[in-house]
């Protein structure tokens, strides 16, 4: 696969380690209107590092869209006399709806958003993906990236934007509870790198045990609270504080700032 990252910032880089590391493409191209900062990438073989978009589209079929919000619609017009067939084009700008991105490409283009999340730099990216009509005849190429890169699912368009705040945000929202799992660690006698060791692994433990097992996490709950005991008493304190109700009102509020950037 000849693949293209337009806009290699934070995401971008992301999105580009899990490409290397994971050997998934014929030739690479990575850009960038300050190209002097990702020019390192330039040390792998088949990767090429330019702020010329229109040279990586030309060398291109996979391209990957990954600006802001604000600067896509630039960069589309910039490329637009470029795209034949052979290209896919996959946004993974916030809040750029498909029927926006077809008003300037035309909707005779292959169209796919995905939603993926920084984990996609050590291939555990939990992705969402969707598409235009004709995007459909392609959507199995963008499977086959994000799968390979992580997991990855198709949802309608109308879901994106509460997809961004579970897996994209989400992970800014995970780390801060693995913070504060690694802040109580200390406070009962750890070392910092212990504590965080501790908190990193029991985390991947938990996701781990539902992923295997396809349970309900209070299942598994039930196995470790003894009656009387420790789990229990440090459960229903956190509760009491509002664990869950403030994860939840956390959710919400990004979901609300979310519709809120994209309607304007
Ligand atoms: N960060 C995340 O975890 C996630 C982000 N997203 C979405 O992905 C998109 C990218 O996010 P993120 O990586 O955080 O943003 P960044 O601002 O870090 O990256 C955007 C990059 O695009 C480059 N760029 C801007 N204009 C052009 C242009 N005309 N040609 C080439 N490159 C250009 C910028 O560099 P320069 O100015 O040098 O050109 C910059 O490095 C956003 O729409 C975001 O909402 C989605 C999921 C997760
Ligand atoms: O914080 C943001 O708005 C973007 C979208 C998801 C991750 N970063």
């Amino acid at each position: 696969m000849k693949i293209a990252i337009l806009g290699t910032g934070n995401l971008g880089v992301s999105l580009a380690k899990g490409l290397i590391f994971s050997n998934a493409f014929t030739s690479l191209y990575l850009t960038k209107r300050n190209s002097d900062a990702i020019k390192d990438f330039e040390e792998y073989s088949k990767v090429k590092v330019t702020a010329d978009n229109r040279e990586a589209v030309q060398n291109s079929d996979i391209l990957l869209l990954s600006v802001q919000p604000t600067q896509l619609e630039r960069i589309l017009e910039e490329i637009k006399d470029l795209l034949t067939d052979k290209h896919v084009i996959i946004s993974t700008v916030t809040g750029f709806k498909i029927p926006r991105i077809e008003a300037i490409i035309g909707e005779d283009q292959f169209i796919i958003r995905a939603m993926p999340n920084t984990a996609i730099a050590v291939g555990k990216s939990m992705t969402c993906l969707c598409c235009n009509e004709k995007g459909k005849k392609r959507i199995a190429i963008a499977e086959a990236i994000f799968n390979r890169l992580g997991t990855s699912i198709i949802i309608p368009e109308n879901k994106m934007q509460a997809a961004t705040v579970i897996c994209a945000s989400g992970i800014a929202f995970w780390m801060r509870l693995i913070r504060a799992t690694s802040q109580g660690a200390v406070q009962l006698g750890f070392d910092a790198k212990e504590a965080q060791q501790l908190a990193v692994h029991t985390c991947l433990g938990a996701a781990s045990l539902l992923i295997e097992s396809g349970k309900h996490p209070e299942e598994e709950i039930d196995r470790v609270t003894t009656p009387r005991g420790c789990t229990i008493e440090g459960l229903n304190e956190m509760e009491h504080n509002g664990l869950s109700s403030s994860l939840i009102k956390g959710l919400q509020a990004s979901f609300k700032k979310i519709n809120n950037i994209s309607e304007k």
